[in-house]
């Protein structure tokens, strides 16, 4: 992952170079917090060790089984998809199974997307870090019985990530279905390096060791300085601009294998970082799709955005047929990879040209070392940003409110969050 912050140097919010300096300081302090953190795999900085940790022979060969399969289907939400999902899209090989993944509760959805799927040729992988998550167990009773009344044995095509406890362990463990842990200490949006976020991959039979390089190399590549550390340069600048009032992050990848990640990106800086009334909000855009949609406001709409332009760069090219139409004959002859790069470069140039700030983020290619790589650089950029803002960057307690309010809706248990719902201010308005 190579970062360019030039497009943050006297923007409107920006930072100037000498304030990254005076920031350095902070980031060689919190450097040694996180350093500390790995050595004794604290729980949070311990998803920090993955590379050197992760048993990658194990996910091997418990998903074994499942290499023929023709579809994956993962049941899982939040950290326990997004990972998995972002491996697939950016991986995806034309004789990989189709995957696909179930991380909503739509009643609408779910049965169409089984009833598309060869359930005898599917793999389950149903994931769940606490194994009590409502929508991922609720999904999965679903399929297992959609399985069962297809005459398939669901215990022959379900693998199983969860933790120690919990009901799915209790499951696997009554069925002996082959398991795999998360690892412990691993917060669920950081755990797309462990077994979480590699099964899937390994069942398309993607190249883990590669993954695992590509992390290793970035795990290496952390020191004391952000003028030395991508991730740190990237996490540091995010956090500087968010105090100056670029509270949005706008994570723009200009590859259509790249779209996941920023949803992947997305939970992890905001469940991370939005805490104590601070946090930058991330939003996501596709490049150069999204220069006809939201590129108006990012220019000229409220200075509260940074701008996170990402780009493969080595990509295939797709040649543009030469064509003799009125002014377009500038396109002939160059090719779709060229168009995209001259978008990617422009939209910069212009987001600068108007002082929005803007992160430039360049990895090698679309391919297991390279998002090995960027996954491992986003965590810790993650990391370094919450050590630079005092929040407890692997916790998310704001989100089990809801969970207790839904609980006791469906009759759960007693919940005061419940009677709160009941108990709703409302002004409806019917046409
Ligand atoms: O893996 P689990 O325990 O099912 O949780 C799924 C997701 O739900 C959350 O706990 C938020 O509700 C995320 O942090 C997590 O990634």
């Amino acid at each position: 992952m190579h970062v360019d912050l030039g497009g943050v140097l006297g923007a409107t919010p920006g930072v100037s170079r000498d304030s990254l300096e005076r920031l350095d300081e902070q980031v060689a302090t919190a450097h040694e917090r996180i350093a500390a953190g790995r050595d004794d795999h604290e729980r949070g900085y311990a998803a920090l060790n993955l590379p050197a940790r992760v048993d990658l022979d194990a996910i091997r060969s418990a998903v074994a089984p499942f290499t023929d399969a023709e579809a994956v289907l993962t049941v899982g939400i939040g950290g326990s998809a997004l990972g998995a999902a972002t491996l697939a899209d950016a991986l995806a090989g034309p004789d990989d199974p189709d995957v696909y993944v179930l991380d909503n509760v739509d009643p609408e959805h779910v049965p169409r997307l089984l009833d598309s799927l060869p359930l005898e040729r599917t793999a389950v992988n149903v994931v769940s870090k606490s194994g009590t998550t409502a929508e991922t167990l609720s999904n999965f009773l679903v399929v297992r019985e959609a399985m069962a009344d297809a005459g398939v044995d669901w215990t022959e095509r379900t693998v199983v990530t969860t933790g120690e406890s919990g009901n799915l362990r209790a499951l696997a463990d009554a069925h002996d279905l082959p398991s795999l842990p998360v690892p412990d200490g691993v917060p669920g949006r950081f755990s797309v390096l462990s077994p979480v976020g590699l099964a899937v991959a390994a069942i398309q039979g993607h190249d883990l060791d590669a993954i695992r390089a590509g992390a290793a190399e970035a795990a290496d590549s952390l020191s004391g300085s952000l003028f030395e550390t991508p991730a740190y340069a990237y996490g540091a600048a995010a956090y500087a601009l968010a105090n100056r009032g670029a509270t949005t992050n706008a994570m723009m990848p200009y590859a259509e294998r790249l779209e996941t990640f920023a949803e992947w990106f997305a939970q992890l800086w905001a469940e991370s970082l939005g805490k104590d009334g601070l946090g930058q909000t991330p939003t996501r855009a596709l490049g150069a799709t999204d220069q006809h949609s939201q590129l108006q406001l990012y220019r000229a709409g409220p200075r509260e955005k940074l701008v996170t332009l990402l780009r493969p760069t080595d990509r295939p090219a797709c040649p543009i047929p030469e064509t003799d139409l009125e002014g377009l004959s500038y396109l002939g002859g160059s090719t779709l990879g060229d168009l995209l790069d001259a978008e990617f470069d422009a939209t910069g140039a212009s987001l600068a040209a108007s002082g929005v700030p803007v992160i430039r983020v360049e990895i090698d290619g679309i391919d297991e070392r390279s998002l090995g790589a960027l996954l491992y650089g986003m965590e810790a950029a993650c990391v370094l940003y919450g050590e630079l803002a005092g929040v407890s960057t692997f916790t998310q307690p704001a989100v089990e409110w809801g969970k207790r309010a839904a609980r006791g809706l469906l009759g759960g248990g007693e919940f005061e969050e419940a009677e709160a719902v009941e108990e709703r201010t409302s002004l409806r308005i019917d046409p």
